[in-house]
């Protein structure tokens, strides 16, 4: 029986693939083996030693001490595309509030509740709706940055919206590069993007690299009367800078998923409670994906869209596998296969996988094996963890 712990709720579909006489879910657990979480804030002193991986229901991984995990053999996945539709509605409609007087035109027809006469309050709506005047998305240029998931299903969008759309992404993988429309324009620097860009829209991780790249002496690049929009993480863009900005009219709104307490009460800037993954479609996808890979992990070893590990898939065979995580230096592995072979252990398959400063390997053996020999391996130099999986 594995444990399962849940931080977050977690959509019910997503549950449903962990069948309960293989599975306890549950909220506390002193010793699982392994979390399944959304946003919450997770650091390493709260991951108990009997974990082994770690399911982020979503896309962002930034709320988990991935490196730390690493370091411990834990293994962190997280939910790729799988709710980058629901971000993609989201912005269009931030889009449209950000060209529109939409909110402004309902927040003034609410001070009407008083009004009992339809006629004079049709005459007064129509005499007042010039204040509400907007302009249009068509032909105006959107900027993305990041050209992932989230980026290149709202480049197809505004393409379909008749704007024209420029993007920015120096770590575009091959995968990502065949999903984005042929007329999306590619810059070769952020600051590039941001001087040409009428709506600026961030869809990158927060990383070391990413936290504050939206600065002030980024944002002098704008075009006058630009929109900027942040729905990727609050990290990524300096506030002071963007309240600066929009108080010396360089930026003409901002509107956001990260609200914060600068930003509160000001008329241009919009702001949401972190929504843009908050749909049922959304919910369920990443929980199944996510559910998914921890099963698959903890059944067979296999890992697919981890942060951290190696993506490795084995068909099983043999009679038992060995999960292997060891410290990404030369001769572990001769070390292990020479434990077996001493043992006259048959190894049926295996496969090795090597990322950054870790290897994973996973080894079909002919042959159970006894409790002295996965010590054995165990106590090799650089070997951090050891699964049976039978
Ligand atoms: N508001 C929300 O609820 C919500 C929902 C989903 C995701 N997000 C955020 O959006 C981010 C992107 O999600 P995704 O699913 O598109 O991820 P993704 O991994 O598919 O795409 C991210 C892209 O950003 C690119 N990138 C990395 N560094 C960059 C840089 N310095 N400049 C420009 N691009 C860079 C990567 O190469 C990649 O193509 C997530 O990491 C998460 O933080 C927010
Ligand atoms: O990174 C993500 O996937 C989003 O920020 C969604 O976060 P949530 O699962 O807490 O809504």
């Amino acid at each position: 029986m594995y444990r399962i712990l849940t931080l977050n709720n977690i959509s019910i579909k997503g549950l449903e693939r962990l069948p309960r006489d293989e599975y306890e879910i549950a909220s506390e657990f002193s010793s699982p083996d392994a979390i399944l979480l959304r946003s919450h804030k997770l650091s390493n002193d709260d991951i108990a030693s009997s974990v082994k991986a770690i399911g982020r229901a979503g896309a962002g991984t930034n709320n988990i001490p991935v490196g730390e995990c690493t370091q411990r053999g834990i293994a962190v996945f997280n939910s790729p595309g799988a709710n980058a539709n629901a971000v993609k509605e989201l912005v269009i409609s931030a889009l449209t509030l950000g060209s529109r007087g939409i909110l402004p035109g309902i927040a003034y027809v609410d001070t009407l509740a008083d009004m009992t006469d339809g006629a004079a309050m049709s005459k007064l709506l129509e005499k007042e709706k010039k204040r509400f005047k907007g302009r249009e998305l068509a032909g105006k240029t959107l900027g993305i940055v990041g050209l992932g998931a989230i980026g290149s299903m709202i480049a197809r969008a505004a393409l379909d919206l008749g704007m024209d759309v420029i993007g920015y992404d120096p770590a575009l993988s091959v995968d990502a590069a065949w999903r984005l429309p042929s007329s999306v324009q590619r810059m070769d620097n952020i600051g590039s993007l941001f001087a040409r860009a009428d709506y600026i829209t961030l869809h990158l991780p927060v990383l070391d690299a990413t936290r504050g790249l939206v600065n002030e002496s980024l944002l002098k690049n704008c075009k006058p009367d630009a929109c900027l929009l942040n729905f990727a993480r609050e990290e990524i863009v300096d506030t002071d800078a963007v309240v600066q900005a929009l108080d010396e009219g360089i930026l003409r709104q901002f509107i956001t998923d990260f609200p914060s307490p600068a930003l509160i009460g000001r008329d241009d800037v919009i702001l949401m409670p972190h929504i843009g993954a908050s749909t049922d479609e959304a919910e369920e996808n990443c929980a199944v994906m996510a559910a998914d890979q921890l099963r698959d992990f903890l059944r067979n070893g296999n890992i697919r869209n981890s942060v951290n590990f190696p993506n490795l898939q084995l068909e099983r065979s043999g009679e038992v596998r060995l999960a292997i995580t060891n410290r990404n230096v030369p001769k572990i592995l001769n070390s292990i296969l020479g434990i077996l072979a001493d043992a006259e252990i048959n190894i049926v398959d295996m496969l090795n996988k090597s990322r950054e400063d870790i290897a994973y390997n996973l080894i079909d053996l002919g042959s159970d094996v006894s409790d002295e020999l996965i010590t054995q391996i165990q106590s090799l130099e650089g070997v951090i963890n050891v699964r049976v999986i039978a």
